[in-house]
């Protein structure tokens, strides 16, 4: 269980999120939505453990964001806005390199299959000549490999086709489904957002998003 109490983040003069709570069990799909610069990306930073709220709580499977921070890493796999690859390494050796740095070790075999359950069929060739989609895959299965029990992806289906957005949907729903894991998830694709998502959180003060929602039958929450 994902645990946030009463998170607040202030920058100089600006609360970027305001006293903010809520709860996540494992196997949901949790969406976060709002406008360009509502808070979405510093809220997913403070939860993948890089960066400190101003003031508040949260706990992950009862383990504490402050008094065991070490611990807590261990079971988050954090996917970034940029993409963060060697570009001049191939796919094998990119997931050899991050297997290194990780704190669950797999195999070759294990790696590779990591990235086909991606649906990236292309183990052998240097980053630098795949697509911004296989890319994103990648960058999905490398955080994936120590098997993290709460998974954060920033818009990580921004540029892809629809196909690999599909398919990607599909891995991260099974992931949730089979492997009870917590995904938090933002987008500004509300299709993928309302048919990916258990849950949809509206960050900010604007209820612009809060509002297309309901119109959609759905039933988001503001944060
Ligand atoms: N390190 C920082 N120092 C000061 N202000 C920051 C910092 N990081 C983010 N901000 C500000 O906090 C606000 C929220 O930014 P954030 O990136 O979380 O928004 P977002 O909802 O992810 O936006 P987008 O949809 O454009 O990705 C913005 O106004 C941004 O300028």
């Amino acid at each position: 269980m994902l645990n946030v109490q009463a998170l607040s983040k202030v920058y100089g003069k600006r609360k970027i999120l305001d006293t903010v709570s809520f709860a996540a069990k494992p196997g949901e799909i949790i969406g976060l939505v709002g406008e360009n610069g509502a808070g979405k990306s510093t809220m997913l930073h403070i939860l993948a453990a890089l960066s400190k709220p101003t003031s508040g709580t949260i706990t992950l499977h009862n383990k504490s964001y402050e008094t065991e921070s070490k611990l807590v890493k261990k079971e988050i796999g954090f996917v970034p806005q940029d993409i963060a690859l060697w570009d001049d390494f191939t796919v094998e050796e990119n997931m050899l390199f991050f297997e290194k740095l990780a704190w669950h070790h797999k195999n070759k075999d294990e790696l590779k299959q990591l990235c086909r359950d991606m649906k990236l069929d292309h183990w052998d060739e240097p980053v630098k000549t795949l697509s911004g989609g296989m890319k994103r895959k990648l960058n999905i299965a490398i955080s994936l490999i120590h098997e993290p029990n709460l998974l954060l992806l920033d818009e990580p289906t921004v540029g892809i086709d629809l196909k690999s957005r599909k398919e990607i949907g599909a891995y991260l729903s099974d992931l949730a489904k089979q492997d009870g894991k917590i995904i938090l998830y933002t987008s500004h694709d509300m299709d993928e957002i309302m048919q990916l998502c258990d849950r949809i959180y509206c960050i900010g003060n604007d209820p612009f998003y809060y509002q297309v929602l309901k119109e959609y039958g759905e039933n988001p929450v503001l944060l």
